[in-house]
């Protein structure tokens, strides 16, 4: 076994090697083992971003046998291939993220999978963090109410990104990951082939100020007939509690479910999100899966 700690860039081969290693313990697994942020994290430049590797044998042989992905603020992903299992891949490559991630480590387990709770104890690491997966098939939907004033329309690329990422932060100040967004994180997904901006709403005040968001998504690599994803909904603190959030949420559903014709909806929701999960559950959602994150007991 070698391992390697190589920072960003990737060069752009292994990035291959480690999509096609994913998408092999996906296949396997029922589970993609790397996220979307991770995904999009292979190519380019991310600073701060460490990529650890796990070769069978030496380095660049093409046996890559696990990676890690490790971002700055200590988040991280972990996946062993599934012809290298219990062969301690995933004991060394966590043992190097508790190296050089300490004590801001927060590793996911997406799926929480067989395996995972048993390494993580070993290591010392405990459940900090409850991702649910939610799925809605699709059926009739009520019509949004919307309160007094607003009014909704779409996003236009290049001309709603600082206000939207403005709303989004104030949204999800406390939000581990989405508040903090930037224009690059934005770019990134609106360059993406699965991004149409007849998906993305916005419920706008008299003023003309966006008072909420719904991104809906559709996947472009997930089969004929993917599930619509309710990728993100935020509603500006001063419009919480209007009704906003439901009537957004349910234009984006009719969007997906009338106009795309998607024949379910899924959307993760953290399970400290009291208001978001019962918005959820009201329109029909039930939990589909369950990702969590590992820290350092
Ligand atoms: C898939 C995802 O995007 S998950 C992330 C969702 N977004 C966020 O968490 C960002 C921060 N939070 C918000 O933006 C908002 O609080 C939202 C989107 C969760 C809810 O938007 P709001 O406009 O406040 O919701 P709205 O007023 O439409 O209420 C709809 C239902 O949500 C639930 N709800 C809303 N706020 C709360 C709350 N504070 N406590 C409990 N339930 C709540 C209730 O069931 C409510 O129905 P009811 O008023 O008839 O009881
Ligand atoms: N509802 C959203 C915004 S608050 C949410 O909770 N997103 C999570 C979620 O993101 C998904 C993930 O990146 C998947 O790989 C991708 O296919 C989905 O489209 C994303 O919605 O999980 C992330 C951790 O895996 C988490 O960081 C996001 O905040």
């Amino acid at each position: 076994m070698t391992l390697e700690a190589v920072p960003s860039p990737l060069p752009s081969a292994t990035a291959a090697i480690v999509t096609e290693l994913a998408r092999s313990a996906a296949e396997s697994d029922g589970v993609h083992p790397l996220s979307e942020h991770t995904l999009l994290h292979l190519d380019g430049e991310h600073p701060g971003d460490a990529h650890l590797l796990a070769y069978a044998g030496e380095p660049g042989a093409g046996d890559l046998a696990g990676y890690a992905a490790l971002g700055p603020d200590g988040s991280a992903e972990l996946v062993v291939a599934p012809q290298y299992r219990r062969q301690g891949f995933g004991t060394s490559l966590l043992r190097m993220l508790l190296d050089h991630g300490g004590s801001k480590l927060r590793v996911w387990a997406h799926g929480r999978l067989p395996g995972s709770d048993e390494l993580a104890a070993r290591l010392g690491l405990s459940v900090t963090r409850e991702l649910y997966f939610l799925r809605r098939t699709s059926a009739p939907l009520p019509a949004p109410v919307w309160p007094d004033g607003i009014t909704v329309r779409t996003f236009v690329p290049g001309e709603d990104d600082t206000a939207w990422l403005a709303v989004n932060a104030t949204a999800f100040a406390t939000h581990p990951e989405q508040g903090s967004w930037t224009q690059a994180d934005l770019a990134d997904r609106l360059n993406q082939p699965w991004f149409d901006p007849a998906g993305f709403f916005l419920a706008v005040d008299q003023s003309g100020a966006i008072a909420g968001f719904h991104w809906t998504k559709i996947p472009t690599d997930e089969g004929d007939n993917p599930a619509g994803e309710v990728y993100v909904v935020g509603v500006s603190p001063t419009h919480q509690g209007t009704g906003l959030g439901k009537a957004l949420t349910l234009a984006g559903l009719q969007h997906l479910q009338e106009t795309r014709g998607v024949p379910s909806v899924v959307l993760y929701v953290d399970g400290t999100n009291t208001a978001a999960r019962a918005l959820y559950t009201k329109l029909g959602f039930t939990t589909a899966a369950l990702d969590v994150q590992f820290a350092p007991s």
